[in-house]
């Protein structure tokens, strides 16, 4: 199945194989790609993503190893010989260990996107204060993606507020994958480096990773229909 033309990634954010399967059976692979991250994967395990490669879907597996650089290196080839399309690391365990991922994959020949996590877009000012950062957000993103660059990583994840800045210091073939997407109907919760699905592509993100909007929607069928229309998306066949 081609990739799709989709910058959406919908996080399947479930309890179950299940739950994160019903909500797979009625999205379509050639308009999205699929996020599996902590809770699901720690409760299905690796099923869960050979249930979704098995339907058509790229995923996206949002494990962010951080640790020491044998170790990441090892995760990262054992998700890539499993076909995700994406996996990703945490900037902040520095360059040998994201240059030991990279290496890795090229060892083994795998095509697996690498990606950092720069700061998490729940973090504001204050919370990267109290980790004795004494910087605005957009600063500690901008140092994480230029060491995530220069260690061969594809692309970082940030919030979309930084992703302007990004294409500047990075470049348009760099990824900028950015959760933290709230269209106006939605609510923020726990995020707080927010940005709209239209404002986030105008600023150069490359990918848009959302969640609760569509899959905690009264109907998240409608919640998409309404993201695409925003970005303008036609799906395929229409
Ligand atoms: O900085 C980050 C990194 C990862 N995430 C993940 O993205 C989704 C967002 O879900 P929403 O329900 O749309 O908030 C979720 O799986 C996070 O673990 C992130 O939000 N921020």
């Amino acid at each position: 199945m081609p990739s799709p033309i989709s910058p959406l990634i919908i996080a399947l954010d479930y309890a179950s194989l299940d739950a994160a399967l019903c909500m797979a059976d009625r999205l379509d692979p050639r308009r999205c790609r699929v996020k599996v991250g902590k809770e699901l994967f720690t409760r299905s395990g690796p099923d869960i993503l050979e249930a979704l490669h098995g339907r058509g879907f790229e995923v996206f597996l949002d494990l962010k190893f951080h640790d020491i650089p044998n170790t990441v290196a090892s995760a990262v080839q054992a998700a890539a010989e499993q076909g995700v399309w994406m996996v990703n690391v945490h900037a902040s365990g520095g360059r040998r260990m994201m240059t030991a991922a990279r290496e890795r994959l090229e060892q083994h020949n795998l095509a697996t996107r690498l990606i950092a996590v720069t700061v998490l877009t729940s973090m504001e000012r204050g919370d990267l204060a109290e980790l004795g950062l004494d910087v605005e957000p957009v600063a500690q993103v901008e140092r994480l993606a230029s060491l995530a660059h220069a260690s061969g990583m594809d692309g970082v994840v940030c919030s979309a507020q930084e992703s302007a800045r990004l294409r500047e210091i990075c470049g348009d073939a760099f990824l900028k994958v950015t959760p933290g997407i709230r269209p106006a109907f939605a609510e923020t919760g726990d995020q707080r480096r927010v940005m709209t699905p239209a404002e986030a592509m105008a600023a150069g993100s490359t990918h848009l990773v959302v969640g609760r909007p569509v899959t905690q929607a009264a109907d998240p069928m409608a919640a998409l229909a309404a993201l695409e229309q925003e970005l303008a998306i036609r799906p395929q066949g229409q």
